[in-house]
């Protein structure tokens, strides 16, 4: 399994007390699989995703990625993990204003010679190729997230984690988000994680897991093809 999360808890201070943010989650997701967790606010679906994401360390529970156990790991071997096997999908796409739209995803490149292809390509894998010169102030706000989403491919990452992706965006422009990453995860075979509060997009999801007051409380939907669950 690709990113394997297993019995995570995590606590917040709260006062004299912890906040329980996540009790017990356990929650695989495989290759070529987009798995949408939804649930309310302050369920814990952003939590989650830290801990995915490595960013935060749980109390207890372990977070694999392809197989390898990184909840121990240092914090620089971390940021390793995260650079080259990680892309995160952040709710606001924080595109820099003096970049065009492939320089975004060039300054994001580990290997600097096939940058400017590799940009080029991917912009014409999320439908940009017109727009690869502009700035993000010559982008809509849907346009500006697909750059956010092609950035956080541009080193071939097999885990893919994805938060609030449709939030600022109108219903049609939402779906067409949440398609496109769904098409992406297939055609990639990244391991997807998506965290929303909003389920009207996510019939094509190929799984929907409801996380309410720190728990996961059940799987929806049968793993759709080349979902290798
Ligand atoms: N840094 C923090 N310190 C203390 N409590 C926190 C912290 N971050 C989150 N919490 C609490 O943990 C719980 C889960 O929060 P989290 O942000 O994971 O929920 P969420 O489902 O992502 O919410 P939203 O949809 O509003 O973003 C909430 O009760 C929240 O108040």
């Amino acid at each position: 399994m690709t990113l394997t999360i297993t019995d995570v808890t995590l606590t917040y201070p709260d006062g004299d007390a912890r906040l329980t943010a996540l009790d017990h989650v356990t929650l695989e997701v495989g290759r070529g699989c987009l798995t949408a967790v939804v649930g309310p606010s302050g369920s814990g679906k952003s939590s989650l995703l830290a801990v995915a994401a490595t960013l935060i360390t749980p109390d207890s529970g372990t977070v694999e990625v392809e197989g390898v156990a990184v909840t121990g790991q240092s914090r620089r071997d971390q940021a390793r993990l995260r650079r080259r096997r990680i892309g995160i999908v952040f709710q606001q796409p924080n595109l820099l204003p003096s970049l065009t739209a492939a320089e975004q995803l060039q300054v994001m490149a580990d290997r600097p010679s096939t940058a400017r292809r590799r940009a080029l390509e991917l912009l014409d894998a999320v439908g940009l190729s017109a727009q690869a010169a502009r700035r993000p102030h010559q982008l809509s706000g849907g346009q500006r997230q697909r750059v956010n989403i092609a950035r956080a491919l541009m080193n071939d990452p097999t885990v893919l984690l994805v938060d609030e992706p449709t939030s600022a965006l109108d219903h049609d422009r939402g779906a067409a988000i949440i398609d496109l990453l769904t098409r992406l995860t297939h055609e990639r075979a990244t391991a997807t994680l998506l965290v929303t509060h909003d389920r009207s997009h996510l019939a094509g999801a190929d799984r929907t897991v409801e996380m309410d007051s720190g728990h996961l409380t059940g799987a929806a939907r049968t793993p759709g093809a080349g979902c290798a669950l």
